[in-house]
């Protein structure tokens, strides 16, 4: 058995929404296929990834260094002999050979990528979907059978008003979610109070709305939000400061005692532990986002958990960034307390199996070999076209 090769392609997944930071008008996405010897069914396995939006395709990353590593490594060094199948933690092991520590930049999403696609091989090697060979590798055989869920949505893009993000947040509500999340900081503090008033008349109440400043307050900025927002005992207040700026998060948090939510920005298990030493996040109540599309992919990711484990955080409160069906997995076969959704944005990246609805904020996961992807049409035949091409 053995790699026979890796492809990878950038696909756009632009949009004309903004959140406080980022507009998302050239925003694209790598797509990796891992093309393995094995035959299943006839044809040859094929695992697919993708990176979560926010950062750009990771080609030329690829294409300089972490491909070669691989087609130049001994095959028989990739496999898990025992299992008869690829092995992701060798394979990570060679992607990383001759990386210096830390500055981990961009190259945790390339990584990231072929990662989520060597696990959706080693899935539909093994016949299983993702989740269920998690769960039984590394807890004892017990998935969740369905994850909680919460639409994330309430971008800002001209012509929007207050009519068409209630009417966004609406249709999130009538497509089963409980929770729904907007973006905030892109407009002056009185009108994000006036544009949340506006969403918690359709949601009813604060505990089913979150915001997200993505990163763009200064401590002063921070605070004078999380006073105004108090009142509206919010789901939670997400990436108020700097994904760097630990202090800042710390000291945030002498401010507000309702739930906060941060780490969709940091890329290692180095990254995640100094967020919890030094970031007076409190496991108590506050949710932590880390997206393993992003950083180093899953062999890291249980790295992560590791650190939050030791540190005393339960992995209920890890809901990830990104919207994608590799967190989903991970979040059932791992025990994570929930995933994101992109109902509506970053399509057809974003969002879950065809026909599989929401129910009171939970979905189930397809009973199909892999992460999923087959099961995502629109998605699958852009994969397709690079994995079967
Ligand atoms: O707008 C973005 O960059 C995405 C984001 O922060 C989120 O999904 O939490
Ligand atoms: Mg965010």
């Amino acid at each position: 058995m053995r790699i026979v090769e890796i492809r990878e392609k950038t696909v756009s997944i632009a949009s004309p929404i903004a959140n406080a930071y980022i507009d998302f008008s050239k925003m694209t996405c790598s797509v990796v296929a891992v093309v393995t010897d094995v035959i299943r069914d006839g044809k040859p396995v094929i695992g697919y990834g993708f990176n979560s939006n926010g950062r750009y395709g990771q080609g030329a990353l690829m294409r300089d260094r972490f491909l070669d590593r691989i087609s130049e490594a001994a095959p028989d060094s990739l496999i898990d002999q025992d299992r008869d199948n690829l092995d992701p933690f060798a394979i990570w092991d060679t992607l990383m050979k001759n990386e210096k520590p830390g500055g981990h930049g961009e190259r945790s999403v390339a990584v990231g990528t072929i990662d989520m696609a060597v696990w959706d091989a080693v899935a539909k090697i093994e016949g299983k979907p993702l989740y269920r060979l998690l769960a039984e590798r590394y807890r004892n055989g017990q998935a969740d059978d369905k994850v909680w869920v919460y639409a994330a949505g309430g971008y800002y893009y001209p012509g929007k008003d207050h009519t068409k993000l209630q009417d966004e947040m609406k249709s999130y509500l009538d497509r089963g979610y409980s929770v729904v999340k907007m973006k905030i900081g892109a407009a002056p503090l009185d009108e994000d109070l006036r544009r949340i008033e506006a969403v918690l008349k359709v949601v009813g109440d604060g505990s089913r709305l979150a915001v997200d400043a993505n990163g763009r307050f200064d401590l002063q900025t921070a605070i004078a939000y999380a006073e105004a927002l108090k009142p509206y005992k919010l789901f939670w207040y997400e990436e108020a400061g700097d994904p760097l700026d630990y202090a800042l998060q710390a000291e945030l948090a002498n401010h507000y005692d309702l739930p906060m939510a941060t780490g969709e920005n940091l890329f290692s298990h180095q990254d995640a532990r100094n967020l919890l030493r030094h970031g007076g996040m409190r496991a108590d109540r506050d949710f932590v986002q880390f997206d393993c599309a992003l950083s180093y992919g899953l062999v890291e990711y249980m790295r992560t958990l590791k650190v939050m484990d030791e540190m005393g955080w339960s992995s209920r409160r890890v809901v990830p960034h990104g919207g994608h069906q590799m967190s989903l997995n991970i979040a059932a076969g791992l025990h994570l307390g929930g995933n994101e959704s992109y109902p509506d944005v970053f399509q057809p990246f974003g969002g879950f199996a065809d026909g599989i609805q929401v129910e009171n904020g939970y979905v189930g996961l397809p009973d199909i070999p892999g992460v999923g992807f087959e099961a995502k049409s629109k998605l699958y035949a852009v994969m397709r076209e690079l994995g079967e091409s």
